[in-house]
C-alpha cells in the first residue's frame, strides 16, 4: 500500500524522503525520484508532513515512538498522518506523543486495496487535527477519490474497523455460498452472474469471485491483516458490549486460514477454511 500511495505522491511532484524496515523495499522508490532515510526520525526530521502506512498497532507504535522514530523527529510546524488500520487506542497513544512535541497528527486509515491505491482512488477515514486534516487535504486528493473528516482521533479507526468487519464477514458469508453452490451442483460462476444481478451485488463479489471460484488468491488485501481488523474489532465490541456473533464466526475461520499458511494470500483465502471444514477436515 505504501508503495502505490508513495508512487502517486512522486507522480504529482511533491519531494518525497522514505524509510522501511526492509530497505530494499525503497529501491523502486528511490529510482523514481524519493530520497531514502536511514530512520523514521530522519523522515520526520527532513519533511513537513510524515505518512505512515504499517502492519498492526504494534508497529505503527514501534515507529512512531521507538528511539530513531516519527516523535523524536517532530517538531513544532511538522505534522503525522498514520494511514495505518490500527485501534482507536494506539492512536490516541501516537496522537499524545505527537502533540508533546508540539506537532499535529491526523489518523488516516484507508478504504481500498491495492487496485485502488494504485489508481489513487482509496478513501481516507480521518480523524485528529483539524489543521492538519486541511494542510494535508490536497496530498489525500492525490492518493485517493474521497476524504472524511470524523471528529477526535479514535473516530477514523473505529469507522475504519467497522467497514472491515462488515467486510470480513460478507467475505466468509460469499465463501461459503460458493462452496454450498459447488456441493449441490451448481456453477459457481452462475451464482456469481446471480448475486451479480441483484440486491446484494457488491464490487468486491463480482471482483475476487472468479480467482475464488479457481481456488486462486493472488495478495491484495493479505489475510493476516483482515484478521487483526476482525480482532481488533471484536475488541471495540466488548469494550462497548455491543454482541457480534457474525464477526466472532467469521473471525474464528480467518483464525483457521492463517493457521494453516494464508496470512500472506489474499484475505478471500478464507475460502479454504469454509471448504476444509465442510470436508470435515483441517485440509488447506
Ligand atoms: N493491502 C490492503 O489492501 C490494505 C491494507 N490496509 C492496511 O494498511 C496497512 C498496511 O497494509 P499492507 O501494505 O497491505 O501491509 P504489508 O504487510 O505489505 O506492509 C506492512 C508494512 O509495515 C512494516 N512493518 C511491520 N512491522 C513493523 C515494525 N515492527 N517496524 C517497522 N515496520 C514494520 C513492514 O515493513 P517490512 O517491509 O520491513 O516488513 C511494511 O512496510 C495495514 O494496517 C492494513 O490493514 C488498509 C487498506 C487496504
Ligand atoms: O483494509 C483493507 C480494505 C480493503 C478494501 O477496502 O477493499
Amino acid at each position: 500500500m505504501g508503495l502505490a500511495m508513495t508512487r502517486n505522491l512522486l507522480k504529482a511532484g511533491y519531494e518525497v524522503v522514505v524509510w522501511n524496515r526492509n530497505p530494499a523495499k525503497c529501491e523502486p522508490l528511490a529510482a523514481e525520484g524519493a530520497k531514502v532515510a536511514s530512520s523514521p526520525k530522519e523522515v520526520a526530521e527532513k519533511a513537513t508532513y510524515t505518512f505512515a502506512m504499517l502492519s498492526d498497532p504494534e508497529a505503527a507504535l514501534a515507529v512512531a515512538e521507538g528511539a530513531q522514530g516519527v516523535v523524536a523527529g517532530l517538531a513544532p510546524g511538522k505534522g503525522y498522518v498514520d494511514v495505518s488500520t490500527v485501534d482507536a487506542a494506539t492512536s490516541q497513544a501516537v496522537a499524545a506523543a505527537v502533540r508533546a512535541k508540539g506537532a499535529t497528527f491526523l489518523e488516516a486509515p484507508v478504504s481500498g486495496s491495492k487496485g485502488p491505491a494504485e489508481q489513487g482512488k482509496l478513501i481516507f477515514l480521518t480523524a485528529g487535527d483539524q489543521a492538519l486534516f486541511d494542510a494535508v487535504g490536497p496530498a489525500l486528493d492525490v492518493m485517493g477519490k474521497a476524504k472524511f473528516f470524523l471528529g477526535e482521533e479514535g473516530a477514523g479507526a473505529n469507522m475504519k474497523l467497522v467497514v472491515n468487519m462488515v467486510m470480513g464477514s460478507m467475505m466468509t458469508s460469499f465463501a461459503e455460498g460458493l462452496a454450498l453452490a459447488d456441493k449441490v451442483g451448481l456453477r459457481q460462476s452462475d451464482l456469481i452472474d446471480v448475486i451479480g444481478l441483484g440486491a446484494i451485488a457488491a464490487p468486491m463479489f463480482a471482483l475476487k469471485g472468479p480467482a475464488m471460484a479457481k481456488r486462486a488468491y493472488a495478495p491484495a488485501f493479505p489475510l493476516k491483516h483482515q484478521q487483526k481488523d476482525m480482532r481488533l474489532a471484536l475488541a471495540l465490541g466488548d469494550q462497548v458490549a455491543q454482541p457480534l456473533p457474525m464477526a466472532a464466526a467469521a473471525n474464528s475461520l480467518y483464525i483457521d486460514a492463517r493457521a494453516h499458511g494464508l496470512g500472506d494470500a489474499d484475505f478471500s483465502a478464507v475460502m479454504e477454511a469454509v471448504a476444509a471444514q465442510q470436508q470435515g477436515e483441517a485440509k488447506h
